[in-house]
């Protein structure tokens, strides 16, 4: 097969303060069913292999020849200032966007059969003006998508978000019915298209503790939740809830279900990453891209060490293949 024509992968290497350059650079240590372009700055990417010794070659992506084995493709994005591990710079946050936007356009136009993103700071791109709250909402922005869905994937476990990226005074507000409906759309289909699951049988959280406990603890499961599981189970969606959050995650609730919805990130997140933290996968369904992340954030205490784990972001480069190949088993 020529190589220029196997599936490449767009990976943004994300803070470059962070974890996130030096973890890009150990994807040249491993074979991939296709090739993977780092887009970073070149510069930072020499420094870090200088400052930790090692010697991986890098080669300037071009989009019609593919590179020998071991040689890492670089797509150049450079900064607006010097790069010091750990250390924040607002003066790099449009940088950090441009990555993105070279991923997402590239995608888009077919050039890049998906893109894995590493870490970025929401704080430093929020300080340098720009209001940003996640990879997740600016996908949507770029892409015109109106709703998309979390999906973390690891540790035997599926868990998605109504909400995300927002401040917990806002999440009752924002589980509308509306959303809620939608959510569990995406999610459903994309379980059966992208993940191979003829039924899937989702788990869905209750907001309040013990699922509002018949109204006395709450009223969003009474007024929201059940109309609109009743509703789509009319569908023929298989629709397990709301299910009270402290025990949905128990083994024996956990093995009636191929997924769990939760209604907002803290509900779910910290189960998923007890479970997988530095193997898990943060996929984002209802893009018309393939899009996959890491399980952590930019770790800027690890940054520079060498010490951080690759084992995420090497899940979330073999899931967005998978998913490019035509469906994923996690
Ligand atoms: N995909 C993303 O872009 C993404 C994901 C999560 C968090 N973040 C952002 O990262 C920033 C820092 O977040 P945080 O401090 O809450 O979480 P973090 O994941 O950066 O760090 C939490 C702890 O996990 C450790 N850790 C993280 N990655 C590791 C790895 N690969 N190997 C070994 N240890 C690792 C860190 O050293 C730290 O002790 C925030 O701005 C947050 O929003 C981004
Ligand atoms: N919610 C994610 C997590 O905790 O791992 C993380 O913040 C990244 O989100 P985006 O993919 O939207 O940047």
């Amino acid at each position: 097969m020529n190589a220029t024509l196997t599936p490449v992968l767009a990976v943004t290497s994300g803070e470059p303060a962070g974890v996130g350059p030096e973890l890009c650079l150990q994807l040249a240590t491993r074979p991939w069913p296709g090739r993977v372009v780092v887009l970073a700055d070149t510069d930072l990417l020499e420094a870090r292999l200088a400052a930790l010794g090692q010697t991986t070659l890098l080669q300037a992506y071009q989009r019609d020849l593919a590179p020998p084995p071991g040689v890492l493709e670089v797509l150049d994005v450079p900064l607006a200032a010097p790069a010091v591990a750990g250390q924040l710079d607002t003066a790099n946050a449009r940088p950090v966007l441009s990555m993105l936007d070279r991923a997402i356009e590239g995608c888009v136009s077919g050039e890049f059969a998906g893109m894995v993103t590493a870490p970025v700071h929401k704080g430093i791109i929020c300080d340098a003006g720009v209001p940003f709250s996640g990879h997740t909402e600016y996908l949507a922005e770029a892409t015109a998508t109106s709703r998309v869905v979390m999906l973390l994937v690891g540790g035997g476990l599926r868990v998605a978000l109504v909400t995300t990226h927002l401040p917990l005074s806002a999440v009752p507000g924002a589980i509308t019915p509306a959303a809620l409906a939608e959510t569990l759309a995406i999610l459903d289909q994309d379980l059966r298209t992208r993940f191979g699951l003829a039924s899937p049988r989702i788990l869905v959280a209750g907001l309040n503790p013990h699922a509002g406990e018949g109204g006395h603890m709450g009223r969003e499961e009474i007024d929201v939740i059940t109309p609109v599981l009743d509703r789509l189970r009319s569908t023929g969606m298989q629709l397990i809830g709301p299910l009270p959050a402290d025990t949905l995650f128990v083994p024996h609730t956990l093995e009636q279900g191929d997924a769990v919805l939760a209604m907002y990130h803290d509900q779910g997140l910290p189960v998923l990453k007890h479970a997988s933290f530095g193997g898990g996968v943060n996929v984002t369904l209802g893009l018309p891209i393939i899009r996959t992340s890491v399980d952590h954030g930019t770790a800027l205490d690890l940054a520079g060490t060498g010490g951080a784990d690759p084992g995420s972001l090497f899940a979330a480069v073999k899931l967005a293949f998978d998913m490019a190949a035509g469906g994923a088993r996690s």
